[in-house]
């Protein structure tokens, strides 16, 4: 169970995805990309353009929750691409690896492609090729997609 709250902004979504962008300048020539979606879309785009990838793919995946509070349970692809090669010269591109359930899904159907994601929990890490931040197994990450502002009430008022 999640005990404490990452927030990340749309800047600092955009900062990270360009150093993995930066990361990944020194991996094989990219012929493509496959972004996990949804949470995959954005970094994937912001790397596309970075690296200057005109080929884009999407692989929908879903999870359901685990009857243990480290398994999400089964990842489910909804629908996938061909890649050709086993995927040999694509980056698939996530957020997070959490468990590493959806990225061990995804890299049995295209083995020889690169994984790389922004943010890794320790239980997932070692599913991705490559990641720029390293977050904590019990901290929730707020993606900007996630949040909207709202005002907050003065504490002074809220203790009445
Ligand atoms: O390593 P795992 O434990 O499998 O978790 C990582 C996955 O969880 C998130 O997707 P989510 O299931 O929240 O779906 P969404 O991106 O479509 O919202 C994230 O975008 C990853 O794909």
């Amino acid at each position: 169970m999640a005990t404490e709250y990452l927030s990340i902004t749309w800047d600092q979504l955009q900062a990270d995805a360009r150093r993995l962008a930066r990361a990944l300048m020194g991996a094989p020539p990219v012929k493509g990309i496959l972004a996990v979606a949804r949470g995959g879309l954005i970094p994937a785009a912001i790397i596309a353009r970075e690296l200057n990838i005109r080929r884009v793919k999407t692989i929908a995946v879903e999870s359901y929750e685990g009857p243990r509070a480290e398994s999400r349970g089964v990842v489910r692809v909804l629908e996938q691409p061909f890649l050709e090669e086993e995927g040999a010269g694509y980056l698939i591109i996530d957020d997070l690896v959490d468990t590493g359930e959806t990225a061990h899904v995804v890299r049995e159907l295209f083995p020889k492609a690169t994984f790389a994601c922004l943010y890794a929990k320790p239980l997932g890490r070692s599913r991705a090729d490559y990641h720029v931040r390293e977050v904590g197994q019990d901290i929730w990450v707020l993606f900007p997609w996630d949040m909207a502002p709202a005002f907050s009430p003065p504490l002074i008022e809220t203790a009445k």
